[in-house]
């Protein structure tokens, strides 16, 4: 919206908006092109899947059977899209219309604010496959719930139903689906009235320590990754399955 200098990116990747390698590739080039662009202000986050899934998670697809150097692509991008977010210069707001889990989850901590549709789910259950959530995903969540919530939710790999998120912080707001853009939208709108450049500040004091950390531990992580997921992606990708049939224990 020109007048606004609002910018909405409705996140469409059938069937459940997972984080593909093309949903992120678009996305983090999207988001770089937004930075740079004075006219644009903030942004706003949402899912075409209005009422169901905002983003189910990284894509299994995209971490089992692929050779070392599309993982090594594909773990880029995931690091990519968390450090494109977590250190963006302009007010980001999720209007999360759905479930968020796993990635879906690190992803919308890595905003400003959420406002989140209720009766849906979000949590870093990376637990309950028999995996560790990556340290990024770990550290984002402490930031935003602090370390004991963060100890109680991450040590079962908790899925929060959006009344018990919005308890601990993890989610800002609880409401209908029908509240959830107006309201994300009414924040964004005050928060681009926020003198800018004590906004960036601000927000890059807060975050410093972490994105200090990331920067200097990616390289590492990367390695981890792919070792760990050519020994184990079959017993990972089949519990992810596993849950999604199933359901995730609360
Ligand atoms: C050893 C190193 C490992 C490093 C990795 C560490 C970090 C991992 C982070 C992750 O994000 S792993 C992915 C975790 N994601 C999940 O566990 C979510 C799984 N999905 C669900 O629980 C549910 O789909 C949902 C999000 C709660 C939505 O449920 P709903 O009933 O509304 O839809 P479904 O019918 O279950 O799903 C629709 C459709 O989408 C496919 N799908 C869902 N999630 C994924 C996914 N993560 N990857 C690939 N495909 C996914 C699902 O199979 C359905 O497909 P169809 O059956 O319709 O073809």
């Amino acid at each position: 919206d020109e007048t606004s200098g609002i910018t909405t990116i409705t996140l469409s990747s059938a069937p459940a908006n997972t984080l593909s390698l093309e949903l992120l590739t678009n996305l983090i080039e999207k988001l770089r092109d937004i930075e740079k662009d004075d006219s644009v202000k903030g942004v706003l986050v949402t899912s075409k899947y209005n009422g169901e899934t905002f983003i189910s998670g990284l894509n299994s697809y995209d971490m089992h059977n692929q050779t070392d150097e599309r993982l090594a692509k594909y773990w880029t991008a995931v690091q990519d899209i968390h450090f494109t977010m977590y250190s963006f210069g302009k007010p980001i707001v999720a209007a999360i219309n759905g479930d968020a889990v796993a990635g879906g989850c690190a992803f919308v901590l890595t905003c400003d604010y959420r406002v989140m549709m209720k009766g849906k789910r979000t949590g870093l259950p990376e637990a309950q496959f028999g995996i560790v959530a990556p340290f990024f995903y770990i550290d984002v969540m402490k930031s935003v719930i602090g370390n004991r919530q963060c100890e109680l939710a991450l040590l079962e790999g908790k899925i929060f139903s959006t009344e018990e998120a919005a308890k601990v912080g993890l989610v800002d707001e609880a409401v209908d689906l029908n509240l959830v853009l107006p309201n994300a939208m009414k924040k964004l709108q005050h928060l681009v009235k926020i003198p800018q450049p004590a906004f960036k500040l601000t927000k890059q004091t807060l975050r410093q320590a972490d994105i200090e950390k990331f920067i200097a531990n990616r390289d590492q992580n990367l390695k981890t990754y792919i070792q760990d997921l050519t020994k184990h992606s079959v017993y990972v990708i089949i519990r992810i399955f596993f849950y999604i049939v199933q359901g995730f224990q609360n």
